[in-house]
């Protein structure tokens, strides 16, 4: 389990985040999901580490990560897997020799117990028949297949994902959400996923976290957003009139039940 506790971030006084207190849960996908600019990118920043919060304290496992040392932030770096925006997979290197960098990073085992390793990941996202191919020659879902790939091969405790879906078309998508929906149970990780896509909010969204300028404003699962009485959420979630169509069709059906 990853906690936030009252977390605030400010960049030359202007305050983004504005004490932020809130779990994500472990062998769950977390979505942290909010409009444009309410702060998600630098939420999930503070929970990796990369951004110092202004003030509040992240915990991992109950440990506050800001008071570990060197060697035990080292170690906790080599728990995380993170899946970035547009894959950021290594051009010049083979889908298997990106998929093989954080072995070669963090895991000290044999040559022999990383090819197998490699092979097992590789097998999981059914990308074996790729693995000489470099990223030029693969599509974009292929890719993102790759990216997961890689984040998964060290076997992490915690799988941070931005934007897992962006620039693919819906169907991918959902394949790319059905994927690290099911690696989050069989890896039992704590899954963060920050994302604008609503497919996956109401997919896979076991718990979700909505941002409004920087404050939460709700949280819950895919299916309290449907019977939410939170006017700001409904009005993002369910903006365009397909998506309000599909939500009166799922109370509907809720209340027959
Ligand atoms: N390094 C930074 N320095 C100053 N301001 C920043 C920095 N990073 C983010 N901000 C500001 O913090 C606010 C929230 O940005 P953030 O990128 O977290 O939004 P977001 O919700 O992820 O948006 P999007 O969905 O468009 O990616 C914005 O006003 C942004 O300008």
């Amino acid at each position: 389990m990853i906690s936030a506790i009252n977390v605030t971030k400010s960049f030359d006084g202007v305050e983004v985040l504005k004490g932020i207190t809130t779990n994500f849960k472990k062998g769950k996908t977390n979505l942290i999901i909010g409009q444009s600019g309410s702060g998600k990118t630098v939420f999930l920043k503070c929970l990796l580490g990369l951004f110092e919060p202004t003030s509040g304290q992240i915990l991992y496992e109950n440990t506050e990560a800001s008071k570990l040392s060197v060697s035990e932030k080292q170690n906790l770096r080599s728990e995380i897997g993170t899946v970035f925006q547009g894959s950021a997979l290594f051009d010049s290197m083979t889908v298997e020799q990106n998929v093989k960098f954080p072995l070669e990073m963090f895991a000290n085992i044999s040559e022999k117990d990383m090819r197998e390793r490699v092979d097992q990941v590789l097998e999981r996202v059914n990308l074996t028949n790729a693995r000489k191919k470099f990223p030029s020659e693969i599509s974009g879902g292929m890719q993102k297949r790759v990216a997961i790939a890689r984040a998964i091969v060290n076997n992490p405790k915690y799988l941070f994902c931005d934007e897992p879906n962006s620039g693919l078309d819906p169907q991918t998508s959902l394949i790319i959400d059905k994927l690290i929906h099911e690696i989050t149970r069989e890896y039992n990780t704590t899954t963060i996923i920050n994302t604008h896509d609503m497919n996956s909010v109401l997919e896979i969204g076991e718990n979700i976290v909505y941002l409004k300028n920087g404050i939460k404003e709700w949280e819950g699962d895919k299916n309290s957003i449907v019977t939410s009485d939170n006017q700001a959420l409904l009005d993002f979630v369910f903006s365009s009139k397909i998506y309000k169509m599909a939500r009166e069709a799922m109370l509907y059906y809720q209340n027959k039940k």
